[in-house]
């Protein structure tokens, strides 16, 4: 079998999750990680992976099926994806909701110049989460959705916090309004404002000098991640984080309250997810939509992409017939 080779840009903890993954899809095989610190520096699971300079990745376009962009969304994919997505076949996490649009557009143009699909925004929100959000809508267009995450750890807003000049190590935890959820689970259709339904907590190891009024100002005050939340900072010494802030689970869920049929009867659409690890599952999502957008490509499919325009069968290693035996 043709192994579709893969490579990862940045190796955090999406990254590491990445190769994790590849090594659970036999389709496939890693063949390479891109850093920007020094290559002898990035300590690898699989010791017999190169990991090469991010600014040389260029030279290995022949080497390369599909590019996953491990990045963060808050500074590193605004600027990587548009560049890279000019040179592979690329798929990132893209979770800035508000800017998705903005930054579509900025991958399609090199994407199609370059004739390769840039996949944007794949993991679980956005990502499945969005997919359910649609199936919702349409499905059941008389009536409400909501979601809700956690409590657990945004890797987007703990990448965000740990941008923040004066900040040493960080994360945010996203804490659901339990009282919000009572009432869309017990049917009503409730209008919840962005402050009703979550708030977050966040928990710092602050660089020695550091202003800690000035970097709480920074991240309470954060468009598109703090600003229209009720957010704690916590102000913690490096031992009590290593000690309490190493794992990252996560979860949530997405529903759609509805009614539908001839006696207009109560209609619910649940999708939950329960994340013992947020980096290792959301890497799982990258690694299977790799696979779609190598598929895509050689079928002739070039531009940028969201999970709402590939077609799920493409996920699966098995073939359509393989799928219509077992899955239907
Ligand atoms: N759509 C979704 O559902 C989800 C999206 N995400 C997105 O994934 C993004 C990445 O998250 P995550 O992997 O946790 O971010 P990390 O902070 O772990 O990594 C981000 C980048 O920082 C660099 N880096 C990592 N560790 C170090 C270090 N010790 N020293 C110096 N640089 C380092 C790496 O780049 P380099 O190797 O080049 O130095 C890496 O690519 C998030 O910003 C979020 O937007 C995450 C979860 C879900
Ligand atoms: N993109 C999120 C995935 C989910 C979690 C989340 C949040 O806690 O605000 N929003 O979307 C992440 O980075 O973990």
């Amino acid at each position: 079998m043709t192994q579709i080779r893969i490579a990862i840009a940045g190796y955090g903890n999406l990254g590491r999750g990445a190769e994790a993954a590849i090594k659970q899809s036999p389709d496939m095989r890693l063949v390479s990680v891109f850093s920007r610190r020094d290559p002898a520096s990035v300590t690898l699971l699989d010791s017999s992976v190169p990991v090469y300079a991010m600014d040389d990745i260029e030279q290995y376009q022949n080497d390369i099926d599909v590019l996953l962009l491990c990045g963060g969304s808050k500074s590193d994919l605004p600027e990587q994806g548009p560049q890279l997505a000019g040179l592979f076949n690329i798929v990132d996490s893209f979770d800035t909701h508000a800017k998705i649009p903005e930054y579509f557009t900025a991958l399609d143009a090199p994407a199609k110049s370059a004739g390769k699909v840039a996949l944007l925004s794949v993991g679980w929100d956005p990502g499945l989460f969005s997919l359910n959000r649609l199936y919702g809508e349409a499905i059941l267009p008389v009536g409400e959705t909501y979601t809700f995450w956690g409590k657990g750890l945004s890797q987007g807003h703990s990448d965000a916090v740990r941008r923040v000049a004066g900040v040493k190590s960080g994360v945010q935890y996203t804490i659901p309004s339990e009282s919000a959820m009572a009432r869309v689970r017990n049917g009503e259709q409730p209008t919840l404002s962005t402050r009703e339904k979550h708030t977050r907590e966040c928990f710092i190891v602050l660089a020695d000098g550091a202003d800690a009024e000035a970097v709480r100002s920074t991240i309470v005050n954060m468009p598109d991640y703090f600003s229209d939340y009720d957010t704690t900072v916590n102000f913690i010494d490096a031992h009590t984080f290593s000690e309490q802030h190493s794992s990252m689970p996560h979860g949530g869920f997405v529903i759609r309250s509805g009614v539908s049929g001839s006696d207009n009867a109560k209609q619910v659409l649940e999708f939950s997810l329960k994340l013992g690890s947020n980096p290792g599952f959301t890497s799982s999502v990258l690694v299977a939509y790799a696979r779609a957008a190598y598929k895509m490509n050689q079928a002739g499919e070039t531009g940028a992409k969201t999970v709402l325009d590939v077609a799920p069968g493409l996920l699966s290693p098995k073939t359509p017939a393989e799928l219509r035996k077992e899955l239907l």
